[in-house]
């Protein structure tokens, strides 16, 4: 159980103005400011929850992640994980996680694969039979047996991701923190890192905390969403909640054959071309059922379907609604 209760947390930096002559008297007197990165930041997430962690840049993802794993120490404020405060229980702590942020890497550059496990297993004092057990698992389920004999600076991204993957799960911890685990991935890449995250959540029942910017890992992977937004936790709920407080409307595509001349009130068109219309619609000035009637009136419809926003299109609204 991971539950963080008014965490603040600041950051003191620099203030520099352009120009030599301004770095050189920033060397005798500096100026500071200070951004506060978290304020009361609350939240409980429970063993085997996959939640997404989701805000613009800056909004404060990053900080809470390296408070939860016990590298940054907020300002005020608790944070209890299976017991333990992550900064003061350090040690104990990184036994029961596994952390991987996408722009960096948890691997040795110049040494094979397979090496890099070996000395993670050294450093986590992982027993031989569970470390054999948890390698073989991981290399059938993230395709490593090619990987494992190459230096990581050889490796696609997609290929150092999975490897990544599987050396922040060695431990097997409990929690697994990821910050960006698709970034940059092509689409086959991502789609089999969703699939892990989804089998490893599903099967062994580890916690996961997923930052990402892809909605698509949202829709794929998360059931619960926390909204971030200038350091303060706006929002707490599931996907079609949050989908349906940025906005009731409906998507509507039509495939249909004829000629359609008439578009009654409440129904916006968001494409139309030949055989094919899309429109908008909010269900109260307008039923689903009325418009699809509507539409039938006229041609003769091939096919239907019906959604809700995309998830990109629920982000950009309540970005806009919160103003963050
Ligand atoms: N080490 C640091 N020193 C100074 N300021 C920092 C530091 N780390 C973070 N900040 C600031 O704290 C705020 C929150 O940053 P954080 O990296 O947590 O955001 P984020 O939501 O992870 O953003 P992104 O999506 O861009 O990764 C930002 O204003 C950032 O500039």
């Amino acid at each position: 159980m991971i539950t963080l209760q008014n965490i603040n947390k600041s950051f003191k930096i620099a203030k520099r103005k352009p120009g030599f002559g301004q770095a050189v008297k920033a060397l005798f007197s500096r100026e500071y400011e200070t951004v506060r990165a978290l304020r009361d930041v609350s939240f409980t997430i429970g063993d085997g929850e996959m939640v997404g962690y989701i805000g613009p840049n800056g909004a404060g993802k990053s900080t809470t992640i390296k408070l939860m794993c016990g590298v940054l120490t907020p300002d005020s404020g608790t944070c209890c994980i299976d017991g333990r405060t992550p900064w003061r229980d350090r040690i104990a702590h990184a036994g029961n996680i596994g952390v991987v942020f996408g722009q960096r890497s948890q691997l040795w550059w110049d040494v094979p694969v397979c090496d890099s496990f070996e000395l993670i297993r050294d450093i986590y004092k992982v027993a031989q039979p569970e470390y054999r057990r948890n390698l073989e698992e991981l290399v059938a389920l993230l395709d490593l047996s090619e990987l494992l004999k190459t230096p990581t600076r050889s490796l696609s991204l997609g290929q150092r991701m999975r490897c990544e993957l599987a050396a922040s799960l060695l431990h097997s911890p409990k929690i697994l923190f990821l910050d960006e685990p698709t970034i940059g991935l092509d689409a086959v890449s991502k789609i089999a890192v969703r699939q892990f995250i989804k089998k490893l959540n599903g099967e062994r029942g580890t916690t996961v905390i997923l930052t990402t910017h892809d909605m698509q890992d949202i829709e794929a992977l998360t059931e619960r969403i926390l909204l971030i937004g200038k350091g303060q936790i706006l929002l707490d709920g599931s996907l079609q909640e949050l989908k349906k407080l940025a906005s009731k409307k409906k998507t509507v595509v039509f495939e249909y054959s004829g000629e359609i001349t008439a578009l009654r009130a409440g129904l916006a068109i968001a494409e139309q071309k030949e055989g094919r219309l899309v429109i908008e619609l909010d269900p109260e000035v307008c039923a689903v059922s009325d418009a699809i009637a509507h539409v039938s009136s006229q041609v003769e419809v091939l096919d239907i379907s019906v959604s809700d926003i995309s998830a990109e299109e629920m982000v950009a609204g309540l970005y806009k609604e919160y103003h963050i």
